[in-house]
């Protein structure tokens, strides 16, 4: 698998690395980026993957989020990848922030033109862990996933389609029952169709009642989040979770909006939340 690394940076005794590769599942180049951290050196690590919200790209984390340092502590590394193929014809690029080129919501697309190349599920959940695995010193069986907004979706579908598959899992904001909300819908509609049923299958608050495990599961939401009623309805989640007997941590934080100062005050929290399910706390 050929590896193109775009540029790499000293970080906290580590390396930050930005990398493209041909993606088997999105038929493009693919971009993600990559902290080492200074164990990886000498030993495989657990790797923890970053999923990012609407109009991020692989980059938007390792600059805002503030995790390097810590993860540098704990010995894991971090994979955050881009949140849509980007290099597609202009018919599948849209101009709307929230569909099409950056906001590929980590589905598989049925409809096309979209299904030629959005295929963010299969290449965050399969792909890219087995590049990740084949290409860096990864330990295989020591994965977890988080992820904000839109991230935040795609990480607790991730987790709750994939048992086996990661220790813990966390979300920052996360878009919640995206079945209700108008991103959801929009991006579901045009990526799925009308099948409601294909819908199901990747909301969370569908998933979670039809869970296979039981992964350690924290939540932080702030309650001045301008998103937070219209689209990301945590509410929903918990009852689901409620009702499915799923453990769940959710937090809200009044004073806190839906942005990267948010985030990067509770990642503390979430790098020990995953550490401990990953035996490196
Ligand atoms: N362009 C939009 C705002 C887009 C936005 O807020 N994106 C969030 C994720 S929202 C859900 O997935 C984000 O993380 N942005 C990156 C950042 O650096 O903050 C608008 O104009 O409202």
């Amino acid at each position: 698998m050929a590896l193109t690394l775009r540029s790499q940076h000293g970080c906290f005794g580590g390396k930050m690395g930005f990398y493209s590769h041909r993606s088997k599942e999105t038929a493009t180049e693919m971009n993600f980026s990559v902290f080492l951290p200074p164990q990886a050196e000498k030993a495989a690590v657990p790797t923890l993957t970053y999923l990012a919200g609407l109009t991020c790209t692989e980059e938007t984390f390792m600059i805002k989020a503030g995790a390097q340092r810590l993860a540098a502590d704990y010995g894991l590394m971090l994979v955050c990848p881009d949140t849509s193929p980007r290099d597609v014809a202009p018919a599948e690029q849209d101009g709307d922030w929230d569909f099409g080129s950056g906001a590929g919501f980590y589905v598989d697309a049925t409809v096309a033109p979209w299904s030629q190349h959005f295929r963010m599920y299969s290449y965050v959940t399969r792909e890219l862990p087995d590049l990740i695995a084949a290409e860096f010193p990864a330990d295989p069986d020591r994965q977890s996933i988080f992820g904000h907004s839109m991230g935040g979706h795609g990480a607790l579908i991730s987790a709750l389609k994939t048992p086996g598959r990661y220790r813990s899992v966390s979300a920052f904001a996360p878009i919640s029952a995206p079945m209700h909300c108008p991103w959801g819908d929009k991006a579901f509609s045009g990526y799925l169709g009308d099948d409601r049923a294909a819908w199901a299958d990747y909301d969370a608050s569908e998933l979670v009642k039809r869970a296979e495990e039981r992964l350690p599961l924290l939540i932080d939401q702030g309650s001045d989040d301008q998103f937070l009623e219209a689209q990301l309805k945590p509410e929903i989640f918990e009852a689901a979770c409620a009702e499915a007997g799923h453990p769940l941590e959710l937090r809200r934080h009044p004073g806190y909006d839906h942005g990267y100062y948010f985030i990067s005050t509770f990642m503390a929290d979430h790098l020990a939340h995953h550490a401990n399910a990953l035996g490196l706390a």
